[in-house]
């Protein structure tokens, strides 16, 4: 590869990891820890993690498998110092100092399964690292991939009250991956710039509960007709099942959710480092409707979440979209809950 196409590949390498600019030099030294590293996520969102210029220190825990990972990403030629960790015995060491904790930790889905099928597996592994969490590095942002993230998060927020360490501006389901989707089908549908598009993404993380919002989209347009934004919404809905039906058994989606996972955290790390009018979708603590939490954009700031923002107004199609959403967020919320304080 000639040196100047690999320049430019590590530039835009770096733009992914840091979709906006922001001067290093003026920001204070941010420890990020990847528990399940050495996952199809963990991987790549450690590589990504590593190239984004705000992360000084780089903690990659799994049950196994992280020293080679943190060995091999350690070579690239950027400042973040990274450690790996392996076994329960190490992930104390691994938490201590994380100013953000990101979890993708856990089983993917198979074809033919619901995000609900893995709760069983990832509600266990979910608690057991959130008390570490609230052990170790109490003050963190949470950002939670595991799935079902409209359980997992919920269940993250019992153990931290449970143990007194609760603070909703910590904690972040990560809804990202649904927003990239939107944004990449919406502008490929409307023959539009796709790094020119926006598009909000409401609800939760697990089938009818993601609700796109293409009527705020931007740029607007008048290309799409009601039946194509009724295709949109459903290939968005779906992008997870999409994903995992091409893979055929080995797994979901990695590296559209690294992505996401990287483009997520590099959002909260501004917000810490006071950047202004940082603004993601993210299912967090909500009173924007009648159920505890909620997917809606959010403004990021230096203790996390600075402000849920409303839905703003909606389509008479996405009204009924929200209507239908609810019954099966809120079941999986308390899902969650009652696993959260029974076990
Ligand atoms: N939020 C989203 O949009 C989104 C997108 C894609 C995948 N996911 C979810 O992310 C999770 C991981 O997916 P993947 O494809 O990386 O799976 P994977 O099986 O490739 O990797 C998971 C990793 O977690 C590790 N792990 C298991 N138990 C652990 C524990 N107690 N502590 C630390 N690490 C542990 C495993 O060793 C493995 O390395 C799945 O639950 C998947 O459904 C979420
Ligand atoms: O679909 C999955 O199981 C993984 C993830 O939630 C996704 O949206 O890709």
């Amino acid at each position: 590869m000639r040196p100047s196409m690999l320049r430019s590949m590590e530039s835009a390498l770096r733009r992914a990891a840091g979709a906006r600019s922001f001067s290093s030099g003026a920001a204070p030294g941010r420890k990020v820890a990847i528990l399940g590293a050495a996952g199809g996520i963990g991987q790549p969102l450690s590589l990504l993690m590593k190239l984004n210029p705000l992360v000084t220190r780089l903690s990659l825990y799994d049950i196994a498998g992280t020293p080679g990972v943190a060995a091999d990403v350690s070579h690239i030629n950027t400042a973040a110092q990274v450690a790996g960790f392996a076994g329960e015995e190490q992930l104390g060491e691994a938490l201590e100092g994380s100013d953000i904790v990101i979890i993708p930790a856990g089983v993917p889905r198979k074809p033919g399964m619901t995000r609900d099928d893995l709760f069983n597996i990832n509600a266990g592994i979910v608690k057991s690292l959130s008390t570490a969490i609230a052990k170790y590095c109490p003050h963190a942002l949470v950002n939670m991939i595991s799935n079902p993230v409209n359980s997992t998060v919920p269940i993250a927020a019992e153990v931290f009250k449970k143990a007194g360490t609760y603070d909703e501006k910590k904690l972040f389901g990560v809804t990202t991956l649904d927003v990239i989707r939107a944004k990449t089908f919406y502008a490929g549908k409307a023959g539009l710039p796709v790094e020119d598009a926006n598009v909000p993404v409401v609800g939760g993380h697990a089938g009818i509960t993601i609700l796109p919002l293409f009527s705020q989209a931007t740029p607007s347009t008048n290309a799409l007709s009601h039946e194509d934004i009724k295709a949109l919404t459903k290939r968005t809905q779906d992008g997870g099942t999409e994903v995992v039906e091409a893979k055929a058994g080995k797994g979901s989606a990695t590296l559209s959710m690294a992505y996401a996972g990287a483009v997520f955290a590099d959002a909260c790390l501004k917000g810490l480092n006071g950047v202004p009018d940082i603004v993601e979708c993210s299912f967090v603590q909500s009173s924007i409707t009648e159920l505890p939490f909620f997917a809606s954009k959010v403004r990021l700031g230096r203790n996390g979440v600075e402000e849920v923002l409303g839905l703003g107004s909606l389509s008479d199609f996405e009204k009924q979209g929200l209507e239908n959403l609810k019954p099966e967020l809120k079941s999986s919320i308390e899902k969650g809950i009652k696993f959260a304080k029974e076990n």
